[in-house]
C-alpha cells in the first residue's frame, strides 16, 4: 500500500466541529495522547490522572476513560511490534511528518490485535478519526485497507519478545546483562503485571479469602480483578494495600523495627511507610510533594497505621536526632516497573538515566548524616539501570568509609535467592519469579542494598 501515492490529493476541508459519533471521542483521545507519551514524553498517569489529567480525557464517560487507558498500555507496550506490522504492509513509508497519522493508526492496529474490540468498530473508527482531521483526510483510503488488512491477518500475527525494547532501553539492558538475560526481560515485559498485595498478616488466608496466591516472600499475587480493586474484602478495613512483590522488599531489610526510629525519605505514596509502621517502627516519612504526602496520609488513615509526614526536600532535611533506620527509596528511572506502565520505555532515556543517577548520590550522601551510629541505611529503587543501583552504592562505599554492606542473607529472600548477588545486594528482574501462567509471573525491577553506619 503506498502512501506516496496519495500525494496528488486537493487541499482537505476543515475537520468536523464535534466527533458525535460513539466511540470516536476515545480513539481520538488515544491518538492525542498516544502523542504526548512519545512526542513530549508525558507520562501516562499524568495525562489520564482523575483530577489533573489532559481535558479530553477528564471529558470522556468512565466507559471510555477505561477504554482509553486499555488502548494505550496495548499501544505502548506493542509499539515495536506494531510499528513493524504496519511498515510490512505499506510500499512506502509513512511521510516523516505523519505523525498524527501514525498515532491513530496504532490506535486502530491495537484494538484489531491486542484488545476484544470488533474488528469492524476499531477500522471504522480508525478510518473516520482520519476522516475527520485535515491533515490525514488524504490518507482514509489508505487507513481503511491497511486495518482491513491487519483484521484478516491477524491470526498470522504474533509479537516478537525483543520489540518491547526501544533501542536506547535495549542497549543498556544488553551492556548490563547480556544478550540472553535481556531477552528474557523483553519477554517479561509483553504481559502485564499481576495485582500484588502486601498483607498485615496470614498472606495464605488472604490469598485463599481473595482467590490469588501467596508467594514464598508473603506478597499476595492475584492474576486478574473482576470489579474494583476497592470492593475487595479487606480493602475498607485496612488488612492490605497494593504494592509490587519487589517493591515490598527493601523494607523487610531492615529487620525486626519495633521501638526504633525510622526514617522514610522520599515516602509517597506511602506503601514502605506502611511496611515500617506496621513492623512496630516510629516513622517519619517524608517527601518533597504535597499532593503525594496527601495520598500517603490517606493511605495510612485506611490502614490504620501512624507516622509523622513531613513535606521537605530530603536533600536538605536536618533533624533533631540521627536515625535508627534510614530507608531511601530514591526517584529513579522506573524502568523496572515496565510491564505496569509501559509508556516509561518512551519518556525516559539514557540521559534521564545519568541524571538520576546524580540526584540519587546526592541523596544518598545526605541520607548517611541522618543514620545513627550502628544504624541502618537501606536504598531502593525501581530502575532496571545499575548506574542508579549498584554503581551509585559502589560510588558511595569508595567515599564513606563510615559504612559498609549488610550482604543480605538468603534465608531473608525465600524463593527468590537468584535476586540476591555476589556482593549481597537485592536485584530484581521481570523475568524472575516466573510463573507458566504470564498473568501470574513476574515482579517489578529493583535493586536495594543494607548498609550498615560502623558503631
Ligand atoms: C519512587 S517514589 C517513592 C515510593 C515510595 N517509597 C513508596 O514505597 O510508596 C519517589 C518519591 O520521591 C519523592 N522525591 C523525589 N525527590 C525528592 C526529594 N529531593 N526530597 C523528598 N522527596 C523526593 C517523589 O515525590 C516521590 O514521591
Amino acid at each position: 500500500m503506498s502512501a506516496a501515492s496519495k500525494k496528488g490529493a486537493r487541499r482537505p476541508a476543515p475537520a468536523p466541529a464535534a466527533p458525535d459519533r460513539p466511540g470516536l471521542a476515545a480513539r481520538l483521545v488515544a491518538a492525542r495522547l498516544l502523542g504526548a507519551v512519545v512526542e513530549t514524553r508525558t507520562s501516562l498517569d499524568g495525562l489520564t490522572d482523575p483530577k489533573g489529567g489532559h481535558p479530553g480525557f477528564r471529558a470522556l464517560e468512565p466507559r471510555d476513560q477505561g477504554l482509553v487507558k486499555a488502548i494505550l498500555l496495548s499501544a505502548l507496550r506493542h509499539r515495536g511490534t506494531l510499528e513493524r506490522v504496519l511498515a510490512e504492509r505499506l510500499e512506502h513509508p509513512l511521510p516523516e511528518g505523519a505523525r498524527s497519522l501514525r498515532h491513530l493508526l496504532h490506535v486502530a492496529a491495537a484494538q484489531i490485535l491486542f484488545l476484544d474490540v470488533p474488528d469492524s468498530a476499531a477500522v471504522d473508527l480508525g478510518v473516520a478519526a482520519a476522516d475527520g482531521d485535515p491533515r490525514n483526510r488524504r490518507f482514509k483510503g489508505l487507513v481503511n485497507a491497511l486495518l482491513r488488512r491487519l483484521a484478516r491477518e491477524k491470526a498470522a500475527i504474533a509479537p516478537l519478545a525483543g520489540e518491547t525494547l526501544p533501542g536506547w532501553l535495549r542497549e543498556r539492558l544488553v551492556a548490563s546483562y547480556g544478550v540472553p538475560a535481556t531477552e528474557a526481560i523483553a519477554l517479561a515485559h509483553l504481559a502485564p503485571a499481576p495485582i500484588d498485595l502486601t498483607v498485615k498478616s496470614d498472606p495464605e488466608g488472604w490469598a485463599a479469602r481473595l482467590g490469588g496466591r501467596a508467594l514464598p516472600t508473603g506478597t499476595v499475587r492475584l492474576a486478574a480483578l473482576d470489579g474494583p480493586l476497592t470492593d475487595l474484602p479487606g480493602f475498607a478495613e485496612g488488612e492490605w494495600w497494593v504494592q509490587d512483590a519487589a517493591a515490598a522488599l527493601p523494607a523487610r531489610l531492615f529487620g525486626p523495627l519495633r521501638g526504633r526510629r525510622a526514617l522514610d525519605l522520599c515516602a509517597a505514596p506511602g506503601g514502605k511507610t506502611a511496611q515500617l509502621a506496621e513492623a512496630g517502627a516510629a516513622v517519619t516519612a517524608l517527601d518533597q510533594s504535597e499532593t503525594r504526602m496527601r495520598r500517603l496520609r490517606d493511605n495510612l488513615t485506611r490502614l490504620g497505621l501512624q507516622a509523622e509526614t513531613l513535606v521537605a526536600d530530603a536533600a536538605s532535611f536536618a533533624p533533631d536526632a540521627p536515625f535508627d533506620a534510614v530507608l531511601l527509596d530514591a526517584p529513579c528511572s522506573s524502568t523496572g516497573t515496565i510491564r505496569r506502565h509501559p509508556d516509561v520505555a518512551f519518556t525516559k532515556d539514557a540521559a534521564e538515566v545519568e541524571k538520576l543517577a546524580r540526584v540519587q548520590a546526592r541523596l544518598l550522601a545526605h541520607a548517611a548524616k541522618l543514620v545513627a551510629p550502628g544504624g541502618t541505611l537501606v536504598f531502593s529503587n525501581c530502575s532496571l539501570d545499575p548506574a542508579e543501583g549498584e554503581a551509585v552504592v559502589e560510588a558511595f562505599l569508595a567515599e564513606e568509609p563510615d559504612f559498609h554492606l549488610d550482604p543480605v542473607r538468603p534465608e531473608e529472600l525465600p524463593g527468590l535467592g537468584e535476586a540476591i548477588d555476589a556482593q549481597g545486594r537485592l536485584r530484581t528482574l521481570p523475568s524472575m519469579l516466573a510463573d507458566p501462567e504470564p498473568r501470574l509471573s513476574g515482579l517489578d525491577g529493583f535493586f536495594a542494598a543494607r548498609l550498615i553506619r560502623r558503631g
